[in-house]
């Protein structure tokens, strides 16, 4: 059973439409990136799917009451400072009605290598390690959906991977995530499949593998990449941006 299905999902701002007509099925087992330009308008479809913001369309989760979405989904938003200063392990346990010592919340504090900061007033924490604490908590939901919007925005070099990997191993679990990236080259080593939003409109959905051409990359990004499907899988790298000139 799909675990997200969106359709014609449209969001207006005043005369702009920001979204237009998204339709989306996330099946279990697949880890989607959402990857596009600054206010292409992947947060607003994150949002608008989750039922957070007014949208013209349907969406399967912003049909649920808040009990029904909180099993069904688990979201980790844009925004990572963390105002209370409760501790590392307590903020985590929010997801698990504060049982400190659930699997759940000892699982996800592992997985984001927190288990040495568990301690740790969250508000005393670097911005990196707030992000990690944030993720956790999410994954301490333990739902069949995650929803994360610029999950690795942040995060160092090996963290970044920590946190890649895992979402993968959420969809090998036979879960699902959906989460807005910027970095095309973790976006094509981890995501099972890619979804381009251009302009408020999903402009290519696929395997990383189809979606990432030179020609999508130069018309979506603007920009020129290396990518090269080489043994450890797809690598994409970011070489330069197109100007005028070079048109
Ligand atoms: N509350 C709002 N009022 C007016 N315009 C908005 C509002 N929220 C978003 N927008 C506009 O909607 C468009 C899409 O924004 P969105 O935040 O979805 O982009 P994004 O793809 O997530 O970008 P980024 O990569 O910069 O986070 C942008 O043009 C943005 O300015």
């Amino acid at each position: 059973m799909s675990l997200l299905t969106t359709h014609n999902l449209t969001v207006r701002h005043g005369a702009r439409v920001t979204l237009n007509h998204a339709s989306l099925t996330v099946e279990p087992g697949e880890f989607v990136g959402l990857i596009g330009p600054n206010g292409a308008g992947k947060s607003t479809l994150l949002r608008a799917a989750l039922g957070l913001i007014t949208a013209e369309g349907d969406s399967s989760l912003a049909k649920l009451s808040s009990a029904q979405r909180a099993k069904a989904v688990a979201w980790l938003p844009q925004a990572r400072e963390i105002a209370w200063p409760v501790r590392v392990a307590h903020l985590v346990s929010l997801a698990q009605n504060e049982r400190e010592d659930a699997p759940e919340v000892l699982a996800a504090l592992a997985r984001m290598d927190l288990t040495a900061l568990a301690d740790r007033k969250a508000t005393g924490l670097s911005g990196g390690e707030q992000a990690r604490v944030l993720i956790a908590r999410a994954l301490a939901q333990d739902t069949p959906l995650l929803l994360a919007d610029e999950p690795t925005a942040g995060l160092d070099p090996a963290h970044q991977i920590a946190c890649m990997e895992t979402f993968s191993g959420i969809a090998k679990d036979g879960r699902a995530v959906v989460a807005s990236l910027h970095d095309l080259g973790l976006a094509a080593r981890h995501c099972t499949r890619l979804v381009v939003i251009h302009a408020g409109r999903i402009v290519a959905d696929g395997p990383p593998r189809h979606v990432l051409t030179e020609a999508l990359l130069s018309e979506v990004f603007s920009i020129r990449c290396y990518i090269s499907d080489a043994a450890e899988g797809l690598v994409v790298q970011p070489l330069g941006q197109i100007t005028q000139d070079d048109a």
